[in-house]
């Protein structure tokens, strides 16, 4: 693998391990404060299920359904707050692998929200962007306050 390769295998081990410690089902790098277009995700099917770890290097949305479903989504960037976000049921998604191999996946329920909340992430866009201007500043604010007390710690 040439270095470029091994720089993003060693952040994507990184971002993994953060992302079970959270514990998470997905990480994005700006999460990280690495300005990268890239994101790791665990879609475990099942409760205890052996592990899945995909790393999407590039992703982008290629089709998303009319249908959209509602999930209350919390946030590793934002922690505590929990609110419920409407986005497409399903989506496809197309990828690089760390080896640079092109990928392609459908995703539906958890696993769409989750792709599509990091691939948010790579834009600089948050959840909490989609909800009502006056629960987003309720938010916001909250954080400013968490930040200010931890400052002061
Ligand atoms: O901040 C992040 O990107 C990690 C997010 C990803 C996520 C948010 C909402 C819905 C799906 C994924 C979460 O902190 S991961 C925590 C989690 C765990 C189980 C189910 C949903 C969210
Ligand atoms: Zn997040």
């Amino acid at each position: 693998m040439s270095t470029f390769d091994k720089g993003l295998a060693a952040l994507a081990d990184d971002m993994l391990a953060t992302m079970y410690d959270a514990p998470g089902i997905g990480l994005a790098a700006p999460q990280v404060g690495v300005m990268d277009r890239l994101l790791v995700m665990d879609c475990v099917k099942e409760e205890g299920g052996t592990p899945e770890p995909m790393v999407l290097v590039n992703p982008q949305v290629v089709w998303e359904s009319d249908e959209r479903s509602v999930y209350e989504e919390g946030c590793l960037s934002i922690p505590g707050q929990y609110a419920d976000v409407e986005r497409p049921k399903m989506v496809r998604v197309t990828w690089q692998d760390l080896e640079g191999k092109a990928q392609e996946q459908e995703f539906d329920e958890l696993w769409a929200t989750c792709v599509q909340h990091e691939i948010d992430h790579l834009d600089g866009v948050l959840f909490i962007d989609y909800l009502k201007p006056l629960k987003r500043q309720m938010i916001t604010r909250k954080m400013q306050k968490l930040k200010r007390e931890q400052a002061r710690e």
